[in-house]
Order: C-alpha cells, then structure tokens, then sequence
C-alpha cells in the first residue's frame, strides 16, 4: 500500500468512526433513521460499484439481488432459525450468489444493450414475483427483530457502517488482485484481457456474483431496519434509477458508493416534503447520468484521475530536471548486431490458411520462430501480417494448417488458454484502461506478482516513464511499449508484437530495435516482429518473412532478403527503390 492509499484510507476509516460517533449523538431520531437509510444504499451502490463501475458490466437487476438477500433473512427470521441476524445476513447474500452467477451467464455472449436488456427482464420477473408472493414474516405479522447490541437505531446506524465500511475494506484487498484488476481491463477491451491470459468468462462471472452477494448483504440490512419489507422496496425502476445514479457518480470508490446512497436517502425526503412524485428523482439522475455516459467518466474517478495526474506530473517534472541520455543516431544503431536465430522451433506454423469470405488473407503459410530468436514478418499494407498474428494467437477461430508452441499442438485453445501456455501478443490499438498505473497493467499482463525491482526494469528497458504514473497521462507511442512491456513481463515462450513502433520518432524507433534484439538473452523470450520501419527490422531481426497478399514471397536472414529485388518490389512497387 502506498502512501496515498494509507493516507485515503486513514482518512475514510476516520470518517466512518467519526459518523458512528456523530450522527447518534448529534441527529434525530428522525435523521438517524434516513442514516440508516442512507448507508444501507451505500451498500447497494457497491454492489453496482462492482458490476458497473469496476467491470463494466451493463446490470439492471441488483434491487432483485437484494429481494433474495432480503427474503432469506425474514425467512430465516420467520423460522427461528439458529445463528441470529450477522449469520442471517451473510447468508442471504450468499443466496444471492447462485442467482447472480445465473443472471451473468448471458453475460458471456452478449454485451451492452442486450445484456441490459436480459438483465432488466430479471428485475421485472422479480417484480412480478414480488407483487404475487408476499414476504415471509408478513401474513403471520413476525417482524424481524434486530440484535440486542444493535437493536436501537442509533447502534442499528454503527452496524450498518461497519458492514459497509468491511466490504469496502474487502473489495479494496480484492480490487489488487489480478482478478479484480482484470475487470478493468475487460471493461475496455475483452481482446486485451484475453490475450494477457485472463479468462473473460471466469472474470465476468465473479464480478457478477460477487456483485450479488453485496446486494444480498443490502437488501438484509434493509430488512434489518424496517422489520418487514414490501415488494416496493425492491422495484424495477429502483434498480434503473440506482443505475443512473451508479453513472453518474462511481460507487466502485467508496466515497462515490457513499454519495450514491446519501443522495438515494436524501432526495427522496426532500421530494416528499416538496410534496413532489418520487419518480422526479430517478428522472434526474437519469438525466445526469446520460451527461455522465457521454464523457465516459463518473465523478469520483475525475476528481481521483486528476488528483493522481497532478502528482504524477511533479514526479515526471523532477524527473524532466535530470540529465537525459543521449539519443541514439541511425549510426549507432545500424551496426547492433541482430541476436543469433537461435535453437529449436520455439513457435511452428505449417500450412496456416485463413479466409475472410471470398478473401483469401493468408494462404498455406508457414513460418517457424526458433527458441531465442527474433524472427520479422513485413509486408505492405494489407499483406496479411495481422490476420497471422490473430489466427495464431487464437483470435481467429476456423483456420486451416496448424499451430505448435514448443513442439505441442494449440490449434483447439482459447486465446487465453495460448496466452497461459506462453503465446503473448500486442495489438495495433492498444486499449489499456486509463485508470491503472503502469505498475497494474504489468501487473495484470505478467499474470503474477511482480516485484518493484521487476517491473522498474522493464519499464527503464522499454524506456516507459515511472511505474506510478498513470496510464492516462501517458502518450500513444509510450502506451505501446508498456504494452510490449507488459507482454515480455509474463516471460512467455513467443511474443508476437504487432507493429510496436508506431508513434515513436525514428530514434525512439531505433533504440527499440536493438532493445528487443536484446530481449531473448535477457528476459528468454522469443519474438515474431511485425514492423513497417525496417531500421527497426534490421537491427532487431535476425531472419525476416515476407508476405505479399497472403503469401510468403521471401524468408531468410534479414539482409539477404530486405536486399532481394522482388522485396522491394512488393513492398515498393519498384524494385529500383533500396528499401533502407
Ligand atoms: N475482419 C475482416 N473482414 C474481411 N477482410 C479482412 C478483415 N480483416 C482483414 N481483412 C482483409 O485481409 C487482408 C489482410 O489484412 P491484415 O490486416 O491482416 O493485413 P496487414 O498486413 O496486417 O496490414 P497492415 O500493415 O495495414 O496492418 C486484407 O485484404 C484485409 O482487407
């Protein structure tokens, strides 16, 4: 933990023994009582701040998670059951968790609206439910009856803050882990998460039940403060306006899932005193959260984002005073020696064939890259260079030929499970959530735990700015190299690396070249390079392949074959042009 994580959370644990002294002595009944109100929202909006905020997850259905979570706890009340009300309440949340798990399988094939749409036809199933079965304790008018310790609003109030303030704790401890960490990742690119190993599948399902367990967690708590509850308490259109209000403020930060619950709490009353329909509330957050949506980005992470910008800015300034190396000339990288084509086939391709409807992008190629090698793959635009990758690293299903990573057959794996296996690779956009520091996206892409010694030397070999500067401060061509970074982090077999100069000046460029033909004797990963900027290409690649129209037209030692007259033709259009 960091000194402003230490710092934020001095502060917040500060402020939750500070409302527990507080607001009891200092509040009303009357007030106390919305506290409750307003925490136990808070809790709810957790649940959001998981499925929404953190993974990206469209869900309108988290009141229903918290229908169930309440239900158990009344039937286990109505029941006598043993344990009492703490017990109850961990168990109507685990309740939740099936359901939640259930709710999320759609979630695997489909995305966005649709799945909002699946997602709201649960809440309004649970509606009907709800409306047609009363809850239990209400025909035999057994109200639930709190703890004695907590059985006053006043300390009923504590016990809500400290269940919320535990879940806060937990999901902060679970937020660092390479699971909650991939949810960010999903939530801007599922093509990312998968090639850095993460298995959507799994990642989206345990956002999804443990997004259900709080809501359970909440709708007990809400049982807990009014004894009984009705089918209204848990209505669709509160699970849509708690949406809006997740979009607009970003309860995944427990100060955003605070506000949430507070102004849940708050607006109501007031519209109630102004004698004004509750359904004016939900229609402004609503309208907030459509300007939230536009921008892309809720409250708390803005004034988060700019905090962190503002001090990784004085860090980069420091840094910007001291002496800079000197930039590497044409001349000084042309003579890097090119690493030697090393040993046996690390990654085999025989016969790969991949057609896009009538177009044939890669016909019958084959292309082995050797353990300890860095092998190009050039070609002019539209050769084929990407698809290879793609169909390779499993992105493509459907192709013919195949595939062999150190001697074994991956043609039926999933991109993640080849990326498990040690096939890493970069894209040509990256995508890489703007939130995470370099340090978290190494993190996630090594898929372990790095240490600080580790990941400082990637970053200074790939010439990234210090690991806690965010990403979004970061430029493009920087982003790049991160992502290279992170790729080489998970020390795979074969990184294949598509186009990773992009953005980059032609010494920046060329300074690349000769790190990566460093990369197999220091860190033991093989590479296939996919490069335009054959300065690169040269100091970098040892043998290069060339493709043409989805064919190999040339294969061999690099200065043989970027010297081959037809080379330059293809790549050219005329062979009278040198290429370098
Ligand atoms: N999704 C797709 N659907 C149909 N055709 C595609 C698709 N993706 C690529 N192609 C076609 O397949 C061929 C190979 O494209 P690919 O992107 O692999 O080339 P490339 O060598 O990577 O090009 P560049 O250097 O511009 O990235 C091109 O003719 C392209 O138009």
């Amino acid at each position: 933990m960091n000194m402003i994580d230490k710092r934020a959370w001095g502060m917040g644990l500060g402020a939750a023994v500070l409302a527990c002294v507080a607001v009891p002595a200092l509040f009303s009944s009357y007030w106390t009582y919305l506290a409750i109100t307003a925490v136990v929202g808070a809790v709810i909006m957790q649940s959001y701040g998981v499925i929404v905020g953190r993974a990206g997850v469209m869900s309108l259905c988290q009141m229903s998670f918290a229908a169930i979570g309440a239900w158990v706890v009344l039937r286990l009340n109505l029941a006598d059951a043993p344990g009492g009300f703490l017990l109850w309440l961990v168990l109507g949340g685990l309740a939740a968790v099936p359901v939640g798990v259930a709710i999320g399988l759609p979630a695997l094939r489909i995305r966005g609206v649709n799945l909002a749409v699946v997602t709201f036809g649960f809440a309004v199933s649970t509606d009907i439910v709800l409306n047609a079965n009363q809850f239990p304790g209400t025909t035999e008018l057994k109200t639930l009856t709190r703890p004695g310790l907590f059985s006053g609003n006043a300390a009923y109030f504590v016990l809500t803050v400290i269940v919320f303030t535990l879940l806060a704790l937990g999901l902060a401890l679970f937020n660092r882990t390479r699971l909650g960490m991939s949810w960010l990742e999903l939530r801007y690119s599922e093509r990312a998460a998968a090639a850095h190993g993460i298995s959507v599948a799994r990642s989206k399902l345990a956002a999804f039940a443990i997004s259900a367990f709080i809501a359970g967690v909440g709708g007990g708590l809400m049982a807990g403060q009014l004894g009984l509850v009705v089918s209204s308490n848990f209505a669709m259109g509160q699970s849509l306006a708690l949406f809006a209000v997740a979009i607009l403020i970003g309860p995944h930060n427990p100060e955003g899932a605070v506000m949430g619950g507070v102004f849940g709490a708050v607006m109501a009353t007031i519209l109630e005193k102004l004698r004004l329909p509750q359904d004016l509330g939900g229609m402004l957050f609503g309208l907030f959260a459509v300007f939230a949506l536009r921008s892309g980005v809720s409250q708390t992470d803005f004034t988060r984002a700019r905090k962190r910008e503002r001090d990784a800015r004085k860090l980069l300034a420091a840094l910007a005073d001291r002496p800079q190396e000197p930039e590497v000339t044409a001349a000084e990288a042309a003579p890097a020696p090119p690493a030697p084509a090393g040993g046996e086939p690390c990654l085999e391709v025989r016969g790969l064939t991949v057609r896009y409807g009538e177009v044939v992008a890669l016909d019958a190629i084959d292309l082995t890259v050797p353990s300890g090698g860095v092998v190009g793959l050039i070609g002019p635009n539209g050769a084929g260079k990407s698809t290879f990758i793609a169909a390779v690293t499993g992105f493509i299903g459907g192709y013919q030929g195949t595939v062999e990573l150190a001697g074994q057959s991956i043609d039926r794996l999933s991109p993640s499970a080849r990326a498990g296996r040690g096939l890493r690779r970069t894209f040509q956009t990256t995508v890489i959530a703007p939130e995470l520091t370099q340090y978290e996206y190494l993190t996630i892409g090594a898929g372990r735990r790095l240490s600080r010694e580790e990941a400082d030397e990637l970053l200074d070999f790939f010439g990234c700015p210090p690991g806690e500067v965010p990403v979004s401060i970061v430029d493009v061509g920087t982003r790049r190299l991160l992502d290279v970074a992170a790729a080489i982090a998970a020390r795979p077999k074969v990184a294949l690396l598509d186009e990773p100069a992009a953005g980059q000046s032609a010494a920046e460029s060329l300074k690349l070249g000769r790190r990566l033909a460093e990369v197999p004797a220091r860190f033991g990963v093989s590479i296939l390079l996919v490069e335009h900027d054959m300065e690169l290409v040269r100091a970098a690649c040892a043998q290069v392949t060339v493709l043409d129209f989805g064919h190999v037209i040339a294969s061999g030692s690099t200065r043989d074959v970027l010297d081959d007259p037809a080379v330059m033709a293809a790549y050219l259009g005329t062979a009278d042009v040198p290429l370098v």
